[in-house]
């Protein structure tokens, strides 16, 4: 097993004059839980494509579990927003058809727990058709299939979106025991924060095409810390401020330390909600890239981080 699982380095991907994704070096270790973070049309879904191997980059270079990702593509599976299913097939129907897709590497039971959760309430009935499903249910579908595969390195695409509380904790359940039993490294794009934290070990937050930040979870965190305290935002220049804003008489802000924060001033350690939250609010904020999630060898690469 390779120790990344997905590397790039200046990946670019355009639609006519537009860049989708620009430039972009980083690397995802394997067996992590990374979430995939970005404002609308950041570039989640299109480097979610181009790992999957359904779509070629137009700039630089993407490998995947050590390997191209056409290559790869065995050891992937991807769960799109748009959970493509043959509506007129049975539960059971597609779990079957999974199984025949993927000989020798099936997983029948952890198939039917995802489709199937803890719940009788919240059991599929494995006869009903595709087509009469909710869209939650079909997501727990779509899930099933991948998860059934047994892949090394799975591609989730907005999968919480539309499952109902209890599905959306038993799927993250799932993941994490994944992760941890078979090392498998996941990819799970989100705009849900709140729910990113407890599931997610590393962070993958894109921005107009761009890595914004990468690495793991508790580095990011605490590169970062929220400051409180009367003084003006001119005594936070030594660092970087991410965000600022008027407090009471005095100024809150996000930073990342450049060595201690003067006397007067009130530190905490973010969430990872605080983080992404400030910077979403200021995309000009400087990348942060930590040393996990950088390329290695970068400037033999000729390549820009
Ligand atoms: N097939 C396509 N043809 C033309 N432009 C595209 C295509 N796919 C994506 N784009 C453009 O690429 C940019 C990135 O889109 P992408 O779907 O990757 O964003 P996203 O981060 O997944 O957004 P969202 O959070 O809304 O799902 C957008 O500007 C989008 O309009």
């Amino acid at each position: 097993m390779t120790e990344t699982a997905v590397e790039a380095r200046g990946l670019g991907k355009r639609f006519g004059r537009r860049n989708a994704l620009d430039a972009c070096s980083f690397r995802l270790p394997a067996g992590r839980i990374c979430a995939l973070v970005g404002p609308n049309g950041a570039g989640k879904s299109t480097l979610l494509t181009l790992a999957a191997g359904l779509a070629r980059p137009s700039g630089g270079e993407l490998r995947v579990l050590g390997t191209t990702p056409a290559e790869a593509r065995r050891e992937i599976a991807y769960v799109a927003q748009d959970k493509a299913l043959f509506p007129q097939l049975t539960v059971a129907d597609t779990l079957r058809l999974g199984a025949d897709l993927n000989p020798g590497r099936w997983d029948q039971a952890a198939a039917e727990r995802v489709a199937h959760g803890d719940g009788a309430d919240s059991a599929l009935d494995p006869y009903a058709k595709v087509r009469g499903l909710s869209g939650g249910q079909r997501t727990r579908v779509a899930l099933a299939l991948a998860l059934g595969k047994r892949p090394a390195l799975l591609l989730l695409d907005e999968p919480v979106s539309d499952l109902d509380p209890l599905a959306r904790h038993q799927l993250m359940g799932t993941l994490l025991a994944e992760a941890a039993e078979h090392g498998t490294t996941v990819v799970m794009s989100s705009h849900i924060l709140g729910e990113l934290a407890g599931a997610c070990d590393f962070l993958l937050l894109l921005g107009a095409g761009r890595v914004r930040m990468a690495g793991p979870v508790d580095d990011l965190t605490a590169a970062h810390r929220l400051v409180t305290g009367p003084g003006g935002a001119a005594e936070l220049a030594p660092h970087t401020v991410i965000e600022s804003r008027p407090h009471g008489r005095g100024q809150s802000a996000l930073i990342r330390p450049e060595g201690p924060v003067g006397p007067g001033w009130e530190c905490e350690e973010p969430s990872l909600e605080d983080v992404l939250l400030a910077h979403l609010r200021n995309p000009s904020a400087p990348a942060l890239l930590a040393p996990e999630a950088t390329v290695r060898d970068l400037a033999g690469a000729g390549v820009e981080a």
